[in-house]
């Protein structure tokens, strides 16, 4: 999993023209969409339940990453699968039965990641490591688009890499995310991107552009 990947972030664009933001992109190398899942309770935001993401499934011709930014999040979890989603994600800090979380997901069939806050350290994830597709480092507080990315988080990027070693677990990052700070991401060691207000504030086919030149 070492390929680098560029998903943008739904919660980045316009929702009345997501279709036109959206679309031209799969011409352009994106396969993956992020599309963030807010309770309103562990995040200040509300945000796509589950029947959301299943028409945006059914109207946009792209895999669907999904970031559950809610507490337990099992109970969401099939209905997101039968709406086709190929990637799921769920906080460590919100979900309490982790290991459980990411077995119901990989039994039905999706790709499992687990999400870590800022603040929250990787000694947590020593115990199910060798079960997830991939990580999410959060490098804003999650909740809110349009923040700055939180630069010491590059020294818990690195140390990440460290642990996952030689197994095939991606290391995504999500929050504030641009083309100045992509490269030293990567140079980390994340190879998955997510991209919301930097992607959709202007052109998005030229900030992608400009994404993609910015790592190596
Ligand atoms: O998870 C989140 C916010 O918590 C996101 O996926 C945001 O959509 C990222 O947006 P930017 O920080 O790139 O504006």
């Amino acid at each position: 999993m070492s390929k680098n990947v560029i998903m943008p972030s739904l919660f980045g664009a316009d929702i009345s023209e997501l279709k036109k933001e959206v679309t031209p992109l799969r011409g352009l190398g994106i396969d993956i969409l992020h599309v963030d899942m807010m309770d309103g309770s562990f995040v200040p935001n509300i945000a796509f339940g589950p029947s959301q993401v299943a028409d945006l499934k059914r109207s946009l011709p792209f895999m669907f990453d999904v970031h559950m930014m809610v507490e337990n999040p099992d109970k969401f979890i099939p209905d997101l699968v039968k709406a086709g989603v190929e990637f799921i994600s769920v906080h460590q800090e919100a979900t309490p039965h982790l290991l459980k979380s990411i077995q119901l997901i990989k039994a039905l069939g999706a790709k499992a990641g687990v999400v870590l806050n800022p603040g929250t350290p990787i000694n947590t994830l020593e115990v199910v490591i060798d079960e997830v597709d991939y990580v999410l480092i959060m490098t804003v507080n999650p909740g809110v688009g349009g923040q700055q990315l939180y630069t010491p988080i590059y020294k818990k990027i690195a140390a990440l890499k460290k642990m996952i070693g030689s197994r095939s677990v991606a290391i995504q990052v999500d929050g504030g995310v641009n083309v100045k700070n992509s490269r030293k991401c990567q140079e980390a060691g994340a190879n998955w991107f997510v991209v919301g207000s930097f992607m959709f504030s202007g052109d998005p086919q030229a900030n992608l552009q400009a994404l993609n030149h910015s790592l190596k």
